[in-house]
C-alpha cells in the first residue's frame, strides 16, 4: 500500500490494550470459536428488513425483495470467522532441522469489518516468525490464520495481537512480528471522510521485542 496519507505506527509491545480495560479479556473476546445460533440467517435477514423499513424504504419493492437474505448470507460470510479457532490452521506442522532463520509471509491480503462501524476493512499483513526447534507450519496456513481473525467484527490492533498470539499459541516460536497495513472505510466513506489514508500497527514478541536491533531488520525485510 503505497498511499501513506495518515499513519498510525504502534510501537511493538506485548499485548496492547490488556491493561487498558477488563473489555480485553479472554473471556469476552475469545481467540477460538463461537456457537453460531441455529437461526442466525432469519434473524439477520428480519433486523435487515427492520433497518430498510426504519429508512422509510419498502422492503417489498422488487429490488428489495431478496435484500435480507442476501445480507444475511453475506454477513454470515464475512463474519465466518466468530465461529472457527483460526489457530486450528497452524497445527499442520512440519521440522526442518536444518532452517533455523526466520520466515517471512508478506503481503497478506484480507478484508475485515470494523467492530464500531461494521464497514469494511481491508489491507495486507506480514508476519515474520523465527521458528523453535525447527518448528515450521505450512505457509498458507499463515495467510489462513490471518483470514481467521480478519472475519470478524475487529479493530485493527486486536486483529494484529489475536495473529501475532495464535502463533505463539500454536507454535511456540522464538520470536513474532506482525504488521498490517489497513484502510478503513469507516474513514474513508463517511464521518472524516479521509481516503486513501492508511493505518499501520505492528506487534513484535520473543526476542525481537527484546532485541530492538533484530526486530528493525526483520522490520525493513517486511517493508522491502
Ligand atoms: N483504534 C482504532 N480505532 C478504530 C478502528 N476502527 C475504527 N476506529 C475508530 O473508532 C472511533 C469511534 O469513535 P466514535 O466517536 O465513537 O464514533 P464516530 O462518531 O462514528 O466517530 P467518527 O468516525 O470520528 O465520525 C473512530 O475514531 C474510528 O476511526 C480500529 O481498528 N482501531
Ligand atoms: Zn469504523
Amino acid at each position: 500500500m503505497t498511499n501513506l496519507n495518515a499513519t498510525i505506527m504502534t510501537a511493538a509491545s506485548a499485548r496492547l490494550s490488556d491493561s487498558q480495560d477488563s473489555l480485553s479479556s479472554e473471556e469476552l473476546r475469545p481467540m477460538g470459536a463461537l456457537p453460531l445460533p441455529a437461526d442466525a440467517e432469519v434473524r439477520i435477514a428480519g433486523a435487515v428488513r427492520e433497518i430498510l423499513e426504519a429508512l422509510g424504504e419498502n422492503p417489498e419493492r422488487e429490488g428489495l425483495l431478496d435484500t435480507p437474505q442476501r445480507v444475511a448470507k453475506m454477513y454470515l460470510e464475512v463474519f465466518s470467522g466468530l465461529h472457527q479457532d483460526p489457530r486450528d490452521h497452524l497445527k499442520t506442522q512440519f521440522s526442518a532441522d536444518r532452517h533455523h532463520g526466520a520466515v517471512i509471509v508478506k503481503d497478506i491480503r484480507f478484508h475485515s469489518m470494523c467492530e464500531h462501524h461494521l464497514l469494511p476493512v481491508y489491507g495486507k499483513a506480514h508476519v515474520a516468525y523465527l521458528p523453535a526447534g525447527g518448528r515450521l507450519t505450512g505457509l498458507s496456513k499463515i495467510a489462513r490464520l490471518v483470514e481467521g481473525f480478519a472475519r470478524r467484527p475487529q479493530l485493527q490492533e486486536r486483529l494484529t495481537d489475536q495473529i501475532a498470539q495464535g502463533m505463539e499459541d500454536v507454535l511456540a516460536p522464538e520470536a513474532v512480528l506482525v504488521v498490517i497495513e489497513a484502510e478503513h472505510m469507516c474513514m474513508s466513506m463517511r464521518g472524516v471522510r479521509s481516503p486513501g489514508s492508511t493505518t499501520v500497527t505492528s506487534i513484535a514478541r520473543g526476542t525481537w521485542l527484546r532485541d530492538s536491533a533484530a526486530r528493525m531488520e526483520i522490520m525493513s525485510l517486511l517493508r522491502s
